[in-house]
């Protein structure tokens, strides 16, 4: 028997909703993918059918049943759902006014989950009328193929629907990490922190835009996604860290701010992929070829990295 919720809503369609939505249907959940927009779910369900076949590629649903509708009814879409999940813009105030219309529609038993970059789940919570039932729910980018969840407890969340989010994650075969609440939670900090120095190492010329990404991709990226930082420090030998650390930790960049060069790249419009051009410039239909090099290289690790030991 699933521990999977039978029916699960997911509130925005937009970059991450539809991948949730897969990845929760192809576990067996009814799941219905709500908008605001009708444009955004005519939008939704054409990347539902390409995360579908992205899905075929990876593995077989790991149970029959599934299925995904979308709608801009929030009634039809709330109707008999045990698990929300809050994927609008990472604007606090408007999170804020969607719990509250959520609220105003669920039983006080209906878990909402918040697929938050980093916004403090207590933060959010302090305007419901049941913040117990808030949780943390940060999936990473492409959801349907990043197989960890980061699950954040605000300080007025039910330890039940703490337990029950992790068996949820579990049911659909992801990884699940519990953790206290920080702002950016553990993985964007880990992220920004490792993007701080990226930008700075390029601010300085120290490396070209290739020359970095071939580094970080084929050296501490390849080395990481076998063994975990913390495993790699009983490899390296403690020794080591402390040698280096005692003279590397002090030169390493402590901006607070946005790297001017990229503030610089927005305010002309060079926004990466969405915009043909930002850290690298893009041609016609390079933005689609490299975007499919990328979930096509995600699939194939993915499946590799399912096929060795977790050192
Ligand atoms: N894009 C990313 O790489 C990641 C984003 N997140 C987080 O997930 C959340 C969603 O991010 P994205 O999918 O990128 O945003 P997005 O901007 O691509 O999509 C948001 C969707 O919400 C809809 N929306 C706006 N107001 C609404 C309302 N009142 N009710 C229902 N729908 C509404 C919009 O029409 C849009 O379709 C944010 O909190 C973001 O920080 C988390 C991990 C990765
Ligand atoms: C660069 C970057 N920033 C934020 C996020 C996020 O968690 O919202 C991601 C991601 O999830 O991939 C990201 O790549």
């Amino acid at each position: 028997m699933s521990s999977l919720p039978t029916i699960a809503t997911v509130i925005g369609s937009g970059t991450m909703g539809p991948g949730i939505a897969a990845t929760l249907a192809r576990a067996g959940a009814t799941v219905r993918l709500y908008d605001i927009s009708a444009d955004a779910i005519t939008r939704a369900e054409a990347a539902y059918d390409m995360v579908r076949g992205v899905l075929e590629a990876v593995d077989s649903p790991s149970a029959p049943g599934g299925s995904v509708t979308f709608g801009t009814d929030l009634d039809a879409a709330l109707a008999d759902t045990e698990l929300i999940i809050e994927a609008v813009p990472e604007k606090l105030e408007l999170k804020r006014s969607v719990l509250a219309d959520l609220e105003a529609r669920i039983g006080d038993d209906v878990i909402i989950a918040t697929n938050t970059s980093g916004i403090p789940i207590s933060t959010m919570a302090e305007s419901m009328t049941v913040p117990a039932r808030l949780i943390g729910m940060h999936w990473s980018n492409p959801p349907h193929l990043i197989p960890m969840i980061e699950v954040i407890p605000g300080n007025a969340t039910a330890p039940e629907h703490v337990d029950r989010l992790i068996e949820i994650v579990k049911a659909f075969n992801y990884v699940p990490v519990l953790e206290k609440e920080i702002p950016g939670f553990v993985e964007n900090r880990v992220l920004y922190a490792i993007l701080r120095e990226c930008m700075a190492l390029l601010e300085e010329g120290i490396v070209t835009p290739e020359g970095l990404d071939a580094c970080v991709k084929w050296g501490i990226g390849y080395k990481l996604s076998v063994v975990g930082p913390t495993r790699l420090l009983d490899m390296a030998g403690l020794d080591i860290y402390q040698a280096v650390s005692s003279y590397l930790n002090k030169d390493l960049d402590n901006s607070t701010d946005t790297p001017e060069f990229i503030k610089d790249k927005i305010a002309a419009g060079q926004l990466g992929f969405k915009s043909n051009g930002g850290m690298y410039e893009y041609g016609e239909g390079d933005v689609d070829a490299k975007r499919k090099e990328i979930i096509t290289g995600l699939i194939a690790a993915r499946k590799t990295l399912a096929s060795i030991p977790n050192v």
